[in-house]
């Protein structure tokens, strides 16, 4: 097996085409020296494989490995969480700490997002990548650190450099060895791979057999423009692999989930993943549907073995809820699951419809905070939003973490 073989095998990295190999092939070179990497390509494309494979083919695999989304911090705490503060720096900071560039002393840090970096902490960053100095927020000690630093963006730097809102020496200094990741559109024949492997993954998640495609599905699959990449194509396949109830999906079938494109034009696809409501909201709709298709096929296993283990098949049995965990209690009453939403907002006892959404986003987000061990950005891939978006969502709802 050759070494990126390797490498896709450990990394669970999808894909064949020559674009997908000579990223991982320069990502491989470059992880035994020190050298800065910076990670582009659009939104979707799998640029968080780079960091981790560079880490664990560098000398530092054995130090630490922090991966940091700068968009997800806020502004006023980010440069205390990059490089620590000290006790009273400022107003709860009850504690002195180490930031993350302390911590990964010896190790490697991942700056996702870097192009939302404010001013202030762009400077402290190229300081930093200079001369491996820092000060923590409220001390005037210079402090010593020994990271690399392997930094990603979605964005066209050259443009925020033009708008004056990334600094060109920062880019500079960043892109030292520039990894540039292929969209979808340019490796069309990893497409079926990729979707196969989604839907086998939902299979097994969810214990049902794996939907598969016809050639006419291949083909438009192939030919689709994919705006969102490999997160929008691992979208449609979960989508098509919850709604669907055949397992051979055609053409026709696909095209459902496939938002119109217009002529040569890349289009705003509906399945990407947004920062509106409304997409969120449908979202989540078909996280429920997922879950409670697993609960359901948990509800009738038990069935079963307590039909079995009473030896009276003829009986049913009248209020089994008390034995389902929770989340299929919830979903118990309603045993058809897809109209039950649109049901429930027609009738009048009902809680008003606003409530109802407010209350099912709530419940998705803390199963899925609880299902990652409150770990938001695993939390927020699951429930197909930004990480930014769940954080503003924990806020909206008064969503409490612990
Ligand atoms: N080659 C691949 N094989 C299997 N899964 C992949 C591959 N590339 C990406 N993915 C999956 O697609 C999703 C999106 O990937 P990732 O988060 O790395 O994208 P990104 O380029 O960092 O996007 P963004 O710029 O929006 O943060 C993840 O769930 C990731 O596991």
């Amino acid at each position: 097996m050759t070494e990126i073989a390797t490498v896709k095998q450990r990394f669970g990295i999808i894909g064949t085409s020559e674009l997908l190999d000579r990223a991982l092939e320069v990502a491989l070179r470059v992880a035994p020296t020190d050298l800065t990497v910076l990670v582009t390509g659009e939104s979707g494309v799998g640029k968080e494989f780079f960091p981790q494979v560079i880490h664990a083919y560098s000398a530092r695999k054995h130090n630490k490995y922090i991966a940091v989304n700068c968009a997800a911090i806020p502004e006023g705490t980010i440069d205390s969480e990059l490089f620590g503060h000290e006790k009273g720096a400022f107003t709860g900071a009850t504690e002195a700490r180490k930031g993350y560039f302390e911590e990964a002393d010896g190790g490697t840090i991942f700056l996702d997002e870097v192009a939302e970096l404010p001013h202030p902490t762009q400077a402290r960053l190229l300081r930093v990548l200079q001369t491996g100095e820092f000060i923590r927020v409220g001390s005037s000690k210079v402090q010593k650190t020994n990271v690399r630093v392997v930094a990603a963006t979605n964005m066209n730097l050259q443009e925020a450099i033009a708008q004056g809102r990334f600094r060109e020496d920062l880019f500079y200094r960043l892109s030292t060895v520039p990894i540039v990741v292929p969209s979808l559109r340019e490796r069309p024949e990893d497409i079926p791979l990729l979707f196969r492997k989604f839907a086998a993954d939902v299979a097994v998640q969810y214990r049902m057999p794996a939907v598969t495609l016809d050639e006419g599905a291949r083909q438009m699959l192939m030919h689709y423009y994919w705006r969102g990449n490999i997160r929008q194509l691992k979208n449609v396949a979960e989508q098509i692999s919850a709604i669907e109830q055949a397992r051979v999906i055609t053409a026709e079938v696909l095209s459902k989930y496939l938002p119109r494109q217009e002529a040569g034009a890349p289009v705003a696809a509906g399945s990407v993943r947004m920062d509106d409501d409304m997409s969120t909201e449908r979202e989540l709709l078909y996280k429920v549907l997922f879950d409670m298709r697993a609960d359901i096929n948990d509800l009738k296993r038990m069935m079963a073995e307590l039909m079995q283990a009473s030896g009276r098949c003829q009986e049913p049995v009248r209020d089994i809820r008390g034995l389902l965990p929770s989340a299929a209690q919830s979903s118990l009453a309603p045993v058809q699951p897809a109209p039950v939403y649109a049901e429930s907002e027609e009738v009048t006892d009902d809680p008003p419809r606003e409530r109802t959404k407010a209350d099912m986003q709530r419940e998705q987000i803390i199963r899925a905070l609880r299902r990652n061990n409150g770990r938001r950005r695993e939390a927020a891939a699951e429930l197909f939003m930004s990480e930014r978006t769940l954080y503003r969502k924990i806020k909206e709802l008064g969503i409490a973490e612990n």
